[in-house]
């Protein structure tokens, strides 16, 4: 390789056009490199917020990824995608770097639209062994040599997923390599034995350096005397720690490795890729916020970050109007649980994302994070609930899709009544169309033996989780959005509403809006400027998509002649079990109208969660738009109407 010529002042960065000219760099100018990958990346998210600590930690291991490997041609793939800022930064996407969770701008995550740097799409985590193990494997079959790269964190390696790749990883050979990158957090400190175990093996190993690794690894010898000497060199290991559980799995493992020293990782990643047999993990160690140059970088608050003024530090955060629904659901559990001693909450590794962190500092022994374990979540609630606990299995909508077999199989089947508390329901803007919380309606509702609340504010949500805390004898579920509430007065205590049945929340004679959930505000919006037009219009809050409110649905049926429902949620939920029921009572053979308001048949990209509503529809302005079609009006171009300041 050639040397790059480079001024002495221009920053090496702006030299770097495309990871050839970073492979062209002499090993000794990476270190250079490196820290300006990292004032590039503090810089840009200084502007734009969006997660930072793990870009953070991982820049000496992008920078050395990509020099040592031959990326795009081999695979490389980041677990979750959260920590991929500086590795877009190296991959031709510098200059867009600072329009990232914008709308319009770079993904949060990887994606494969975006560039072929990003073989495989993320945002939920643990999925990175297997789809480069799947890849390896499609490589093994078409001849190919090709090498796929797996970066999993610690935290996203406590989910059964990782587990479930690696038990298959042996059929991989050396074309899978997984990179265990441990800073011993998950988005929270990590938790779980398999945390635990990880820093009993930093605890008795001392950092891998070049030379303990040459008289480690076997890379040249013939594969019969390799074996002989592996065994020979676990056993030797074994008298430290034993042999660890990776290689049992089938990866031999290496490390650990410090991840923010190049001139170890470089060599050993060299080393690791030539080496004839795998496959292998390096297990490399990392901080979580790495060279932030502000108090704490390690702490959870700088995992993802608002935009700050890169000089002091100091967050641009506007003055909270309202609460916001996770405290309020969070603080509601907090004074039923004052009462009730079977109350219990589960979060699988989102403490202060779902309030529980509120929650455990009350009642630690009642509040259980159990890692990045959906699944486990789920039946872990079902087990507590057969012994008679109450368990509030507390998960972002988007989340629980992982676990839906044990909703249907462990939970919903057995009638078992866990309740859940789904945050994040509906759209939930910067993190896109991997984060939305589009489908819980239409998973849950379709359920037997399901209750499935939608909280239309927060005075709701917090009857609703008392309505959920009272329901013994089956599942139920409460979804609430992202974000702060509406700010309307909050009850002293929540109370339990009558199951199954809603509430007119305003009354008209033409038009009917049945909304569910949160976009009652906008309904009322739409109803007013429909009233402006003549237009005399009912609201009602469903409350519930199940039981539906069956009687609400036929008065509002009676006396209107357009009924409209509108909901935070994908085709199949409310609006079709709305439709279902009036199909089976013949309320569809008259001269009604009735249209369904929901989210379009596409994944949104990310934008704010306004834009996004208003993109499906789902504002003020689409809804009285929809009734002026269903009525037949041509001209739908003036439609606007009031906006909210933080819409
Ligand atoms: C299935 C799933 N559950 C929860 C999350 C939320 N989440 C995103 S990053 C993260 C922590 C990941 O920790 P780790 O893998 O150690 O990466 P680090 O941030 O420490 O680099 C969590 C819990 C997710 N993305 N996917
Ligand atoms: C990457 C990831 O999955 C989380 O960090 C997520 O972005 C958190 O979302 P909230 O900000 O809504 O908690
Ligand atoms: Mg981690």
């Amino acid at each position: 390789m050639n040397a790059l010529t480079v001024q002495p002042e221009t920053p090496l960065l702006d030299t770097i056009g495309s990871v050839e000219d970073l492979r062209r760099l002499p090993k000794a100018r990476l270190r250079q490199l490196a820290d300006e990958l990292r004032t590039e990346m503090i810089s840009a998210v200084s502007m734009t917020g969006g997660h930072f600590g793990a870009g953070l930690g991982v820049v000496e291991l992008t920078v050395a990824l990509h020099y040592v490997f031959d990326t795009p041609h081999d695979r490389l793939i980041w677990d979750v995608g959260h920590q991929a800022y500086p590795h877009k930064i190296l991959t031709g996407r510098r200059d867009r770097i600072r329009t990232i969770r914008q709308g319009g701008g770079l993904s949060p995550f990887t994606k494969r639209s975006e560039s072929a740097f990003d073989p495989f799409g993320a945002g939920h985590s643990s999925t990175s062994i297997s789809a480069a193990l799947g890849m390896a494997v499609a490589n093994k079959l078409a001849g190919s040599k090709r090498q796929s790269i797996a970066v999993i964190g610690d935290g996203a390696i406590s989910a059964g997923m990782a587990y479930e790749a690696m038990n298959n990883a042996e059929q991989a050979d050396n074309r899978l390599i997984v990179i265990l990158n441990d800073n011993d957090m998950s988005i929270a400190p990590a938790v779980g034995a398999m945390s635990a175990y990880l820093a009993r093996i930093l605890s008795s190993r001392s950092f891998l350096t070049l030379r303990d690794f040459s008289k480690k690894f076997l890379k040249i010898l013939p594969k019969p005397l390799a074996d002989r000497a592996r065994l020979a060199e676990e056993s030797a290991r074994g008298m430290v720690t034993g042999s660890t559980l990776f290689d049992e799995l089938g990866l031999y493992y290496v490390g650990p490795v410090d991840g923010h020293n190049l001139d170890h990782l470089l060599p050993i990643l060299e080393n690791v890729r030539d080496a004839p047999h795998g496959p292998i993990l390096i297990h490399v160690v990392t901080e979580k916020g790495h060279g932030h140059p502000f108090a704490d970088p390690n702490a959870e608050k700088y995992h993802a970050v608002p935009k700050f003024n890169v000089v002091t530090g100091e967050k641009q955060k506007s003055a909270p109007k309202a609460p916001t629904y996770t405290n309020v659901f969070a603080d509601t559990l907090i004074d039923l649980a004052a009462d009730d001693d079977k109350i219990v909450a589960i979060t699988a590794a989102m403490p202060s994302g779902t309030g529980l962190n509120r929650f455990e500092k009350a009642y630690p022994d009642r509040t259980f994070d159990v890692g990045i374990a959906e699944q486990h979540a789920v039946t872990f609630a079902a087990g507590l609930a057969c012994e008679g606990y109450k368990p509030f299995a507390t998960i972002y909508s988007t989340f629980l899709q992982r676990a839906y077999d044990q909703v249907v199989h462990d939970v919903a089947v057995q009638k078992l009544p866990v309740r859940f508390a789904i945050d994040r329901a509906g759209l939930v803007g910067a993190d896109g169309p991997t984060h939305a919380g589009s489908f819980d309606i239409t998973y849950l509702a379709s359920l037997p033996n399901f209750i499935v609340m939608a909280a239309a504010d927060e005075a709701e949500l917090r009857h609703m989780v008392a309505t959920a805390a009272s329901i013994d004898d089956r599942p139920s579920a409460v979804r609430y959005p992202r974000g702060e509430g509406t700010g309307v007065d909050l009850p002293e205590k929540g109370v339990p509403l009558e199951i199954g049945k809603g509430r007119i929340v305003r009354h008209g004679s033409k038009i009917a809006i049945l909304s569910l959930g949160a976009r009652l505000d906008e309904a009322l919006k739409a109803a007013d400027a429909l009233e402006a037009r003549g237009l005399s219009t009912t609201v009602a809050d469903a409350r519930f998509a199940k039981p539906l409110d069956s009687r609400l649905v036929q008065d509002l049926a009676a006396g209107h002649e357009l009924l409209l429902t509108v909901e935070e949620g994908s085709i199949g939920g409310f609006g079709a079990h709305v439709m279902d029921y009036m199909a089976d009572e013949g309320l569809l053979d008259g001269g009604l109208k009735v249209r369904a308001l929901k989210l379009p048949d596409r994944f949104q990209d990310h934008d704010n969660a306004g834009a996004m509503y208003a993109d499906a529809g789902l504002d003020a302005a689409g809804i009285v738009r929809a009734v002026l079609k269903a009525l037949g009006h041509n001209d739908l171009s003036d439609m606007t109407v009031d906006r909210p300041a933080s819409a």
